[in-house]
C-alpha cells in the first residue's frame, strides 16, 4: 500500500514547518518533498491512494501517554481493540497502556498478552507500562527488567500511589539503572481521606467530601526530592493543582530530571462546572478551582507541563449511575482530546507548534522513540482539519466508555485521517 498526501501543511516541530508532499510506502515515510516534486504514480494502480492535503495539517502521529485499556479482566469497560480504535478515531496513533488491569501488568506474560492483542486490533499502537509493585499493593517490587525485555518502556502503580517512600527510592534506583522513567500517580490517600471531589465551596454546597490540593502536591514534592536523590527520570501523571506546577517549575529550574502531563479536563473545567451530583465529572485527581485551572494553562504556556495526555478511564454505566461518593473515578478522553486541546490554540494560549510538541513530540521523547516525519521512519501520521466543527456525542464513541463530562459540547477541529505504520486506521468519511 502506498499513500501520497499532496500540498499539505506539515507541522513537525524541530524538523519541518511548511507545505509539503508526503509519500508513504511499505509502512515507512518514503519521501517528503516540496510540493509537486513527488514522482507521479501510475493512475491505474489500485494500491496507491492519493490525498489532496490542501487546507489540512499533517503532524507526527499523536501519542497519548496515559490510557486505561481495561484488558485483561475488565473487557466490559473497554478492550484493547475498542480502545485502540477509539484512539485512531481521535487522531491518536499510539497509547501507553496503564497496568491496573486484572490481572495487573506486573509480569512479562501480561505485557506480551497486551502486545499480541494490540497487533490483532489493527489500529493504533500500544506501549505497555508495567506495574511497580506486585498487584499494585505497594509492597514488593516487580521484576521490571523482565517486563522491559517483554516490551514495557516505563513503570507506574497508577490508580494507587507508592506510599512507601523507601520502596519509591528503590524503584527509582532500579529504573535508573534500566534507563526507564517512573510515572507517578501523586496522591496521599490519608489526605484524600475518601473524598470524591475538590475540597472547596462546590463540594460544601453539594455536601460531598472534598480532596485538598495538598493530597497531590505533597507527593509531587516528595518525588521531586527522590528524583534529586537518585538522579532517576520521574514523570508526574495527571497534574491538577497550582502547587504541583509551582513545585515542578522550581525543580526543573534546578535541573532535576522531572517531566509532567496534564489532561484536557484540567485546563477546560473546574469544580464549579460540575452539575449537581453528575458522576461524569468525577475523576481522580478531581476537577479543581479556577485558580488551579489558570495555573495549569500557565504551566502549559511556559513549558512546565510537557505533555497533554488523556487519562482515558472508561467505566460501565452501572458504575457511574450511583451516588456521587460511590461512583467510579475516571472519564474517557481519547475521542475528545484533540478537539479540546485545539481550543488552547483558538484561545491564543498555545501555538499549533507548541500543541504538537505536547501531543506528539514530548510524548515520543518520554517513551524514547523518534517520530520525525522523515524518510525511513515508521509512517505514523495524523491529518487534521482545523475547521471541522462537531458536537461531542458519547453515543457514537468508538470507545465502550460513555463517561464524559463533555457530552453536547461544540468543538472545532478534528482528525480526518489517522495513519499507523503506513496503514489508514481511521478516515472521517468512512
Ligand atoms: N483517573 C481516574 O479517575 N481513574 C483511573 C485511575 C487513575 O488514573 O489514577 C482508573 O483506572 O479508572
Ligand atoms: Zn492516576
Ligand atoms: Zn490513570
Amino acid at each position: 500500500m502506498q499513500i501520497q498526501i499532496k500540498g499539505v501543511r506539515v507541522i513537525d516541530p524541530g524538523n519541518i514547518e511548511g507545505i509539503r508532499d508526503i509519500s508513504i510506502k511499505d509502512g515507512l515515510f518514503e519521501a517528503v518533498s516540496e510540493p509537486g516534486q513527488l514522482p507521479e504514480v501510475a493512475k491505474a494502480s489500485e494500491d496507491v491512494k492519493v490525498i489532496d492535503g490542501q487546507g489540512l495539517i499533517a503532524v507526527p502521529g499523536l501519542i497519548d501517554v496515559h490510557v486505561h485499556l481495561r484488558e485483561p479482566g475488565q473487557e466490559y469497560k473497554e478492550t484493547i481493540e475498542t480502545g485502540l480504535k477509539a484512539a485512531a478515531a481521535g487522531g491518536i496513533t499510539a497509547v501507553c497502556a496503564m497496568p491496573n488491569t486484572n490481572p495487573v501488568n506486573d509480569n512479562a506474560q501480561v505485557t506480551s498478552f497486551i502486545l499480541s492483542q494490540a497487533k490483532k486490533a489493527n489500529a493504533s499502537r500500544v506501549y505497555p507500562v508495567g506495574a511497580i509493585s506486585r498487584n499494585l499493593e505497594g509492597e514488593r517490587l516487580n521484576d521490571i527488567a523482565d517486563m522491559k525485555k517483554a516490551g514495557i518502556w516505563a513503570v507506574t502503580d497508577d490508580g494507587m500511589p507508592v506510599t512507601d517512600s523507601q520502596l519509591m527510592r528503590r524503584t527509582l534506583e532500579y529504573c535508573k539503572s534500566l534507563d526507564i522513567p517512573v510515572l507517578v500517580h501523586a496522591e496521599d490517600k490519608r489526605l484524600a481521606d475518601g473524598g470524591s471531589m475538590n475540597e472547596g465551596l462546590p463540594a460544601t454546597v453539594m455536601g460531598i467530601k472534598g480532596i485538598p490540593n495538598a493530597s497531590e502536591s505533597v507527593m509531587v514534592m516528595r518525588d521531586i526530592a527522590l528524583a534529586e536523590l537518585t538522579g532517576a527520570r520521574v514523570h508526574f501523571c495527571h497534574m491538577s493543582t497550582a502547587q504541583s506546577i509551582e513545585a515542578i517549575r522550581a525543580a526543573k529550574a534546578k535541573g532535576v530530571h522531572v517531566t509532567c502531563e496534564t489532561a484536557p479536563h484540567y485546563f477546560t473545567l473546574t469544580d464549579a462546572d460540575i452539575p449537581p451530583y453528575d458522576t461524569n465529572f468525577k475523576m481522580n485527581p478531581p476537577l479543581r478551582s479556577e485558580t488551579d485551572r489558570g495555573a495549569i494553562i500557565a504551566g502549559l504556556i511556559d513549558g512546565t507541563i510537557d505533555i497533554i495526555a488523556t487519562d482515558h478511564a472508561p467505566h460501565a454505566e452501572d458504575e457511574k449511575q450511583v451516588e456521587f461518593d460511590q461512583a467510579a473515578f475516571g472519564i474517557v478522553g481519547l475521542e475528545t482530546s484533540l478537539g479540546l486541546s485545539l481550543d488552547l490554540v483558538a484561545q491564543g494560549h498555545l501555538t499549533l507548534v507548541q500543541l504538537v510538541e505536547k501531543m506528539a513530540k514530548a510524548p515520543a521523547d518520554l517513551i524514547g522513540i523518534n517520530n520525525d516525519i522523515v524518510p525511513g521512519n515508521p509512517a505514523d501520521l495524523t491529518l487534521i482539519n482545523m475547521d471541522t466543527a462537531w458536537t461531542v456525542d458519547p453515543n457514537i464513541f468508538v470507545s465502550k466508555g460513555r463517561n464524559t463530562p463533555f457530552a453536547g459540547r461544540r468543538l472545532t477541529g478534528a482528525a480526518v485521517l489517522t495513519i499507523v505504520d503506513g496503514r489508514i486506521v481511521y478516515a472521517m468519511d468512512d
